[in-house]
């Protein structure tokens, strides 16, 4: 069996009384997509939090490329090859959108003009590349989230975590956002994304995982996932939409 890109190994966080995630294992295969879902609360931010560094695990590990990311800040965790974009973008406004991927492309870039050829390579890449002079605070909601995936890309990731990208879009806009990410796959990009919509989902992942209550309910494929009774319970609990 090949290593996988990323193993998830038995990750646990503890917040006071509270287990946001609890013992929670999967890998993501090289050059797959993989989803994480769960209803609100589940723990899904808070594992990208331990796989990108921003919180150390109480317990278990991450393992990429065969190695621990134990004792590692998370711009170091970015160097190796993880970048993430949050569920609420937060363009810098005031700086232009070509200025804006270009902080990504610092990161590893050894010159300012360097870092310049790869953020405008990858605002050609998700589309915005003609916007690069306009200023972050005049894009609409549709173009911020496209810069979000930009700035993470022009750290040039091999992995990368997406949390809720399409939120707020509309079906014909996220469908865009599929588009992009399925074209950056198709270049070798591996992805976990997080995402409640169903339909999504089950269009990009190859491979979902479901949390509940922090821990690991259920892992397989969109079908094998969606036709368990249990995340049909636990998603027409919360949101019959959520399954459509
Ligand atoms: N820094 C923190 N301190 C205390 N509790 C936290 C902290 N971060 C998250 N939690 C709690 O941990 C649990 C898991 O939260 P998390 O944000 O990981 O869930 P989620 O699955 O991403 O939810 P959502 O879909 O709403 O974004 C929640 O009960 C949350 O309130």
């Amino acid at each position: 069996m090949t290593t996988p890109l990323l193993r998830v190994e038995s990750l646990t966080k503890q917040f006071a009384g509270l287990k946001a995630v609890s013992n929670v294992s999967f890998d993501v295969a090289a050059g797959s997509i993989v989803g994480l879902i769960g209803p609100n609360g589940a723990g899904k931010t808070t594992c990208f939090n331990m796989i990108s560094g921003a919180l150390t695990p109480t317990q278990g590990r991450v393992v990429f490329e065969g190695e621990s990311f134990d004792g590692l800040s998370p711009e170091q965790i970015c160097k190796r090859g993880v970048a993430r974009t949050f569920q609420v973008v937060r363009p810098l406004l005031d700086m232009t959108v070509l200025e804006n991927a270009m902080v990504g492309a610092l990161l590893r870039s050894p010159t300012l003009e360097h870092a310049r050829d790869v953020a405008a390579d990858t605002l050609t890449k998700v589309g915005l590349r003609h916007k690069m002079d306009v200023k972050a605070q005049y894009l609409t909601l549709p173009d911020r989230k496209m810069l979000e995936l930009a700035k993470a890309l022009a750290t040039r990731p091999k992995l990368l975590l997406l949390d809720e990208v399409m939120a707020g879009l509309r079906p014909t806009e996220a469908n865009e956002v599929i588009e992009v990410l399925r074209a950056l796959n198709r270049d070798g990009l591996t992805i976990v994304l997080v995402e409640h919509v169903m339909r999504i989902l089950m269009s990009v992942a190859q491979h979902v995982v479901v949390l509940h209550h922090g821990e690991l309910l259920i892992q397989g494929t969109p079908q094998e996932v969606t036709q368990d009774r249990r995340v049909i319970e636990s998603y027409l609990g919360r949101k019959a939409e959520s399954v459509e």
